[in-house]
């Protein structure tokens, strides 16, 4: 569910679903009450009438006989009844029916991926997010003690001691404003303070990882763990200081990192490139690089074929080579409605082509994408049609080969890391065999989106800000066929707001006259 922000509706409205169960269960529930009440009312002033006089009243056998029968045969429908019915397993059947659509674990660890997520690549501080500084709205929630430290504990897990640093930090925090001489808070610091000092030191900051362990020995002296981890830090730092001091000319120790050094770890490949650290920069809005040619960049009314004439496109051209544009109001609002109602219930997690690590190569999810996709066949709606249409119209490519319309939906956090449209694939599949590479890519924003969301170019430092109406067009391939590199994209994370979006892939085969090969590979 966390992956499409349209699959969580659905939590909102089990909820809503939830309360109104429990109401009418308490309901029930005090009808049940009320009508015990009057029994025992009635039997109290029964009672209380005949143990007065009881054997005045016992001696009328009608009185008698109406006592007997109370306690007999109608005893038993009283109990049954009135006593022992309840409406609790009604109510816990209807429960148990509704928790089928309730999230997962699996959803709760990719919302607190998202959350980490956006963090570094917005470089948002966790007392920022934590107090949800976001994006201002007044009155929203804020993370507790707990929230930060669960966030803590699932870094922990992954052995990412960098946001477990963060997140304890956060909650440590969080847990000075309680009354700490209460037991329960006592617990809690010392918690917090060994996963603090052992994420320190698994972060090479030594100096901050004894300070630490002195401090968990001040609540707790007797710990042995905690005495011989001291021991080891201790002589940890004394290794490195002699280190230094007997290899560096100047011969002061200097081996104490910063108080609270923690860089951020770079642990695979990908994260580490040149290209990610600039696809993070744009989605920051720094800009990165000049554009290129940008004296030469031109906006125009484009209206060359029929499907444009009546409305002609709003061209603005943002990137020289390889040439991309955005094309503003272009979609209208009853298109844009269709496409997500067709696109919503068909809506599944989005699958990326993966070879590494994989015995045989296969579309699989991955945490590098969040979103999900449906696709629509320009057959099934005149507004779909319309728009492939004048896509094509302003591509000038034809739609003989193109793949259906795709909608996207993005989740908590959603975003794409840096990736080509094209397959570089050598062996190509059966579908690639008949229709080719894809040629260029139409991408259409459907909403529009408070923070974050952008689609950016780190190769070319061009950023498109997602706004409802407006699309994207950019060519993926040289003229030869070949991939273009530069057209390397990436769908900056969500922040705040909720992204669909519509994908148009037109492919190679049936464009040889209308975007003919050059004899460069580069051109
Ligand atoms: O949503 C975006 O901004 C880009 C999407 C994208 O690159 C893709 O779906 O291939
Ligand atoms: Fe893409």
């Amino acid at each position: 569910m966390y992956a499409a922000i349209s699959e969580m509706e659905k939590i909102l409205k089990v909820e809503n679903e939830v309360a109104r169960d429990l109401r009418e269960y308490v309901q029930n529930e005090e009808g049940r009450l009320e009508l015990l009440k009057g029994l025992a009312d009635e039997f109290e002033e029964h009672s209380r009438k005949a143990l007065a006089n009881p054997e005045g009243h016992l001696s009328n056998p009608l009185n008698a006989y109406l006592l007997i029968k109370r306690f007999t045969s109608e005893w038993q429908y009283v109990l049954e009844e009135k006593i022992k019915k309840s409406f609790a397993d009604d109510f816990l059947r209807r429960l148990d029916e509704k928790t089928a659509n309730f999230p997962t674990s699996e959803d709760l660890h990719g919302a607190i991926n998202a959350l980490m997520r956006l963090q570094d690549v917005y470089d948002l501080s966790t007392s920022e997010l934590a107090d949800n500084g976001i994006d201002g709205t007044p009155g929203a929630s804020k993370l507790s003690f707990e929230d930060c430290k669960l966030l803590g504990l699932s870094a922990y897990e992954k052995k990412d001691f960098y946001h477990t640093i963060l997140w304890m930090t956060e909650a440590m925090r969080q847990l000075i404003k309680s009354p700490l001489e209460e037991p329960k808070f006592q617990i809690q610091r010392i918690d917090i303070l060994d996963y603090l000092a052992f994420s320190y030191y698994q972060q090479g900051n030594i100096k901050k990882a004894i300070n630490l362990t002195l401090d968990y020995l001040q609540l707790d002296p007797s710990n042995t763990r905690i005495q011989s981890n001291l021991r080891h830090y201790q002589q940890l730092l004394e290794q490195h200081r002699d280190l230094l001091s007997s290899s560096s000319s100047s011969g002061g120790p200097v081996a104490d990192y910063d108080d609270d050094y923690n860089p951020r770890p770079h642990t695979d490949n990908r994260i580490r490139s040149d290209e990610f650290y600039n696809y993070e920069r744009l989605c920051r809005g720094e800009k990165i690089m000049p554009i290129e040619n940008e004296h030469l960049l031109t906006c125009q009314l484009k209206s060359h074929h029929p499907a444009l004439y009546l409305r002609p496109a709003k061209e603005e051209q943002v990137n020289y080579d390889p040439p991309m544009f955005m094309y503003h109001d272009l979609l209208v609002d009853d298109q844009m409605e269709t496409i997500k109602r067709l696109g919503r219930p068909r809506l599944y997690r989005s699958v990326v082509f993966q070879k590494e690590g994989m015995e045989s190569p296969d579309f699989t999810a991955q945490d590098y994408r969040i979103s999900k996709t449906g696709w629509i066949s320009d057959k099934e709606h005149p507004h779909v049609l319309g728009f492939s249409t004048i896509a094509s119209a302003i591509a000038n490519l034809t739609l003989d080969y193109a793949e259906e319309l795709q909608v996207l939906n993005y989740g908590i956090g959603g975003h794409y890391e840096p990736h080509f449209d094209y397959s570089s694939n050598p062996e190509p599949s059966e579908f690639e065999k008949v229709r080719g590479n894809r040629i260029a890519t139409f991408l259409c924003y459907m909403s529009d989106i408070k923070i974050g969301g952008s689609t950016v170019f780190p190769q070319v430092g061009v950023k498109f800000t997602p706004k409802k109406g407006s699309c994207a067009l950019w060519y993926n391939l040289h003229k030869s066929g070949v991939g273009d590199r530069l057209t390397s994209h990436a769908a900056c994370p969500v922040l705040s707001g909720i992204k669909w979006a519509t994908n148009k892939w037109f492919r190679e085969r049936g464009q040889e006259f209308i975007r003919p090969c050059t004899l460069s590979p580069m051109d």
